[in-house]
């Protein structure tokens, strides 16, 4: 257990340097894992319940906060608002230790009187106000308004006289963090709005003027869903989050993490048992983890000496004649990730376009005078020889004359029949809009119960919302007795249960979940990537893995990381195109390749 509490930033992802075959699945540690609130709450129960004080685990909380705001900040006037429970227990430990530090004028509001506080925060609020009467110092508690008067008289006199670092006034949101357990009130609701106003700046005041800490979450956030409680809009963003042990779903996903500015997650001291006790509970399939390789690197090995391209398998890419580019990139990036061969299937009408531009990779022209013809063409190709992995859905609306979605929907159900592991992505995945349950069925009936699961479906927020949103809240709904929002995690689990197939989730917070409910966060993905294309070699990349035997889930988490590290290596500037060029470096470093 750490005495010196340290305090590292998210994203903490980072390469491993040695070979990564031999470790193991369940490499479990704080930074590896994302807890919901009732899972921290257990951790620190437990670490309580063997030898740690709750009053300890405060007073390092409020300290990590003052380690961090001290590091931001130079002094300058500070408000602490204080909640009624354990968040607020934290702000008296932030406004006792910023006085320790020399910090001139730091001031509380609570709304609660300290007599009504309880354990923990009971305890804080008196050495806080035990530590002002030693001084001879007011230990008056101010409401939220009056605190709202004072930082406008605060903020008024600072007038062109805050900075960066010295704000006029640096507002302590220790109002609610986990236990939120009901939409703020309209009083607290407002007054964090105000001071939202005077963060962002407005007719009488320049932004920055006023500037936030949040401690554990900006209040009115839920830590689980990363949105307001019964859909409350969150008041206040903060310049900088401190939190505790392990991020929560609400400092990673959307929404929430634009709410965070910086981010801290502190190190209370809570040892590996305390996560481990409640990873326990969480069995059979475990905590929702970060996406590390130390996570998928045991499922994936490097080629072997001696093998040939058959072992690296044969991925079958799918094209349509609108978007030739989009099949290109994933077969490239499919090549690139280690498959042996990749082959393009592609109607007649893209052969003059597509046929010319390969060079490793194969073409296989399909008849598309009807869709008939086009779906036994399709039909034999699959029956003609052993393919190891199928990606259907970049670029593969088809240019017919009958309805695309029908024939769409018929080529992956024919994909579908067959075992080859299958990444099925954009259209083949809106080809099954409104017909969500028939492209559920096809993926259950594949799916066998206790058997890896072979098939990767990979919407981002809009294709996932039109294929499985009314699916989802339904099962939501029944699942839940809150209603809202369950959040993205949540929502991912609940599709990839009900698909029997993994998914991944595409976003700036991409997640990724498996039938059996193991759930992953790939937080570690720079914005460079939001660019067209950038999907399609995803969906190439999963394929390669899963051609090369890596199964669905490990194949889905190690393609995502991959994806995350070449947009990394190429930077500002990123094409789609140059993802897969990237590759080499990454595999080199994470297989411990020295350079040449
Ligand atoms: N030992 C621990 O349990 C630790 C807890 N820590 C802090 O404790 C926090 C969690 O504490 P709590 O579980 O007490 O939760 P909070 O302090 O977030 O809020 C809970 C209190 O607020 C009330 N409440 C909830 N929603 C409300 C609303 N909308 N309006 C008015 N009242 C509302 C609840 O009835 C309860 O009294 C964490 O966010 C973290 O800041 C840290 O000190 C680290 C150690
Ligand atoms: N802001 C962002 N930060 C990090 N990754 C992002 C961001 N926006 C998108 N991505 C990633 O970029 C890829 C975009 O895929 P997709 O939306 O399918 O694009 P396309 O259809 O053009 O290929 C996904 O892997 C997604 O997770
Ligand atoms: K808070």
């Amino acid at each position: 257990m750490p005495s010196d509490p340290s305090a590292h930033p998210v994203p903490a992802g980072s390469y491993a340097t040695s070979r990564l075959s031999h470790v193991p699945d369940n490499g479990l540690d704080w930074a590896t894992v994302v807890l919901r609130c009732a899972q921290m709450a257990q951790a620190d129960a437990w670490a309580m319940a063997h030898g740690q004080p709750g009053v300890v685990l405060m007073e390092r909380a409020g300290a990590g906060v003052v380690q961090a705001l001290t590091a931001r900040w130079l002094p300058c006037p500070v408000w602490v608002w204080c909640g009624p429970g354990n968040n607020g227990g934290d702000g008296w430990v932030i406004a006792r230790l910023l006085e320790a530090a020399g910090w001139p004028q730091v001031s509380v509001a609570c709304d609660s009187p300290i007599e009504s506080l309880q354990g923990d925060a009971a305890h804080h609020a008196q050495r806080w106000r035990q530590a002002r009467l030693s001084r001879a110092a007011s230990a008056d508690v101010h409401t939220l308004d009056q605190a709202l008067q004072a930082i406008a008289v605060q903020r008024a006199h600072a007038q062109g006289r805050s900075g960066p670092h010295s704000p006029a006034v640096l507002v302590v949101d220790a109002l609610f963090g986990a236990g939120l357990s009901r939409p703020l009130d309209e009083k607290v609701h407002a007054a964090l709005a105000q001071l939202a106003t005077w963060r962002t700046g407005d007719a009488t005041s320049t932004p920055g003027c006023v500037q936030v800490v949040a401690v554990d979450v900006p209040s009115g956030l839920h830590g689980d869903t990363a949105h307001g409680l019964a859909d409350q809009t969150v008041p206040c963003p903060a310049d900088l989050t401190v939190t505790f042990m392990a991020p929560k779903p609400a400092h990673m996903l959307m929404h929430g993490r634009a709410l965070m500015g910086d981010l801290v997650v502190h190190d209370i001291g809570l040892p590996l048992a305390a996560l481990q006790a409640v990873a326990a509970q969480a069995q059979p399939v475990g905590l929702w983890r970060r996406n590390t390789p130390v996570v998928w690197g045991h499922a994936w090995q490097a080629p072997r000496r001696g093998g040939h391209k058959y072992h690296r398998g044969h991925v079958l890419v799918w094209s349509g004649p609108r978007m030739p580019g989009a099949s290109r990139l994933a077969a490239r990036a499919a090549a690139r990730i280690g498959a042996g061969l990749v082959t393009l299937a592609m109607t007649r009408t893209a052969w003059p376009h597509l046929a010319g531009h390969l060079m490793s990779a194969m073409a296989h022209p399909l008849a598309d005078e009807s869709a008939d013809a086009l779906c036994a063409d399709w039909r034999a190709l699959l029956a003609s020889r052993r393919w190891n992995a199928i990606v259907l859905g970049p670029g593969a609306m088809l240019g017919l004359p009958e309805p695309q979605a029908d024939t769409l929907r018929t080529l992956v159900l024919d994909a579908l029949a067959t075992e080859v592991p299958l990444v099925l992505d954009a259209d083949a995945l809106m080809a099954f809009e409104g017909h969500p349950q028939l492209l559920c069925q096809a993926l259950n009936d594949r799916h066998r119960e206790g058997a890896p699961p072979s098939v990767v479906l990979t919407p981002h927020e809009g294709e996932f919302n039109r294929l499985f949103g009314d699916l989802v809240r339904a099962e939501a709904g029944q699942a839940q007795a809150t209603a809202g929002d369950p959040g993205k995690f949540e929502r991912t689990r609940l599709s990839a249960a009900m698909a029997g197939a993994v998914v991944l989730h595409k976003g700036a917070d991409t997640v990724l979940a498996a039938p059996d409910g193991r759930v992953m966060l790939h937080d570690d993905a720079p914005p460079w990537l939001s660019t067209g294309g950038s999907g399609d070699v995803l969906a190439g990349f999963i394929a390669g893995l899963m051609a090369q035997g890596v199964d669905a889930w490990h194949a889905a988490c190690g393609a995502a990381w991959v994806h995350g590290q070449c947009g990394h290596r190429f930077g500002p500037g990123l094409l789609a195109d140059d993802l897969p060029e990237q590759v080499p470096g990454v595999l080199r470093r994470l297989w411990g390749v020295p350079p040449q």
